[in-house]
């Protein structure tokens, strides 16, 4: 798969404080890349060095083989940030006209308005927009020019589910008509349903670069839900117990072979009831991976 963007050992430090800390990642054409981590892990100053915003410490980033500051790289790129004005009086036809002028082989503006679920929106001001609309206006204004890398930063915080499910679905087009398509997220089930690899960052460091299924795998199966009288440190020894959440009764165990840590369980607490096992999700993967590398750190 051809690589649009690339990360090689880069490090940005704000203030004398490292951000990121020695990364290095490949974006490639066809995918969808999702950056998970918590507030503050770097995210956004990743897609701000991708975007040639902001210039490594140390470290290489490529963008078509460029830096990517410089104009034919930024040419090939769509981008939505988190907060972008826009000009109040511009009516959304003119903002999707203006910004097709500026790439080479923009979609009809018709067909962009319509993508980004803006149709009967084309004469109203930008500044009369509801939050929601705005939003899709940035993505009409991120994929105008039919870009070769898209990058959203957190492109569906403020959008109702069914707006989100379509930008969804329009995401997913886009990479599939070969764009390669980075995006920043806090919304797992955003990142399971569309990503095609998921990179985990915390701290400065990617702790996990893979496919959604292979992050859940990676940790280990399943998990127990329950209602049981046995202390944490108790459910905690079970064997194949991986990590316990408890409140009051009811326990949540995230274990690596569900049928061994069950009938443990059944067998140390006659009175257990309310007993559930379903696989492992995403959030409990990537708290069980967050837990792991505090501990090896
Ligand atoms: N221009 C800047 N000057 C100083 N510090 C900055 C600057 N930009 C970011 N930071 C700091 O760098 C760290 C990472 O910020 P970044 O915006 O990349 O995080 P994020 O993962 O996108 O967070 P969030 O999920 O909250 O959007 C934060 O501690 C932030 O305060």
């Amino acid at each position: 798969m051809q690589i649009v963007g690339q990360f090689e050992g880069v490090s940005k430090k704000f203030g004398g404080h490292t951000v990121l800390d020695g990364i290095s990642l490949e974006i490639r054409a066809g995918e969808v890349t999702a950056l998970l981590g918590p507030n503050g892990a770097g995210k956004t100053t990743t897609v701000g060095l991708l975007t040639g915003r902001l210039t490594p410490d140390s470290g290489k980033v490529d963008l078509f083989g460029l830096d990517p500051s410089r104009p034919l790289a930024r040419a090939r790129m769509g981008v939505m940030l988190q907060s972008a004005g826009l000009p109040d009086v511009l009516t959304v036809r003119e903002l999707v006209t203006l910004q097709s002028g500026y790439y080479r082989r923009p979609r009809e503006v018709a067909e962009t308005i319509a993508i980004a679920g803006l149709d009967g929106l084309e004469k109203r001001a930008a500044g009369k927009l509801s939050g929601g609309q705005q939003r899709r206006l940035h993505y009409a204004l991120a994929i105008c020019g039919q870009p070769d890398l898209l990058v959203l930063d957190e492109p569906t915080t403020g959008l109702d589910h069914e707006a989100r499910r379509r930008l969804w679905t329009t995401v997913r087009e886009e990479a599939d008509s070969g764009a390669a398509v980075l995006l920043t997220t806090h919304y797992l089930e955003e990142a399971d349903a569309l990503a095609d690899r998921i990179v985990v960052i915390a701290e400065g460091r990617i702790i996990a670069d893979d496919a959604p299924a292979g992050i859940k795998a990676s940790v280990g199966g399943s998990t127990i839900r329950c209602r049981t009288m046995l202390t944490e440190p108790h459910l905690a020894a079970l064997p194949g117990v991986r990590s316990v959440a408890h409140s009051g009764a009811a326990a949540t165990l995230l274990v690596t072979d569900a049928a061994t840590s069950a009938r443990a369980l059944l067998a140390a607490d006659l009175a257990l009831t309310d007993l559930t096992i379903s696989a492992a999700s995403l959030e409990e993967a990537l708290a069980n991976l967050a837990t792991s590398t505090r501990k090896a750190a």
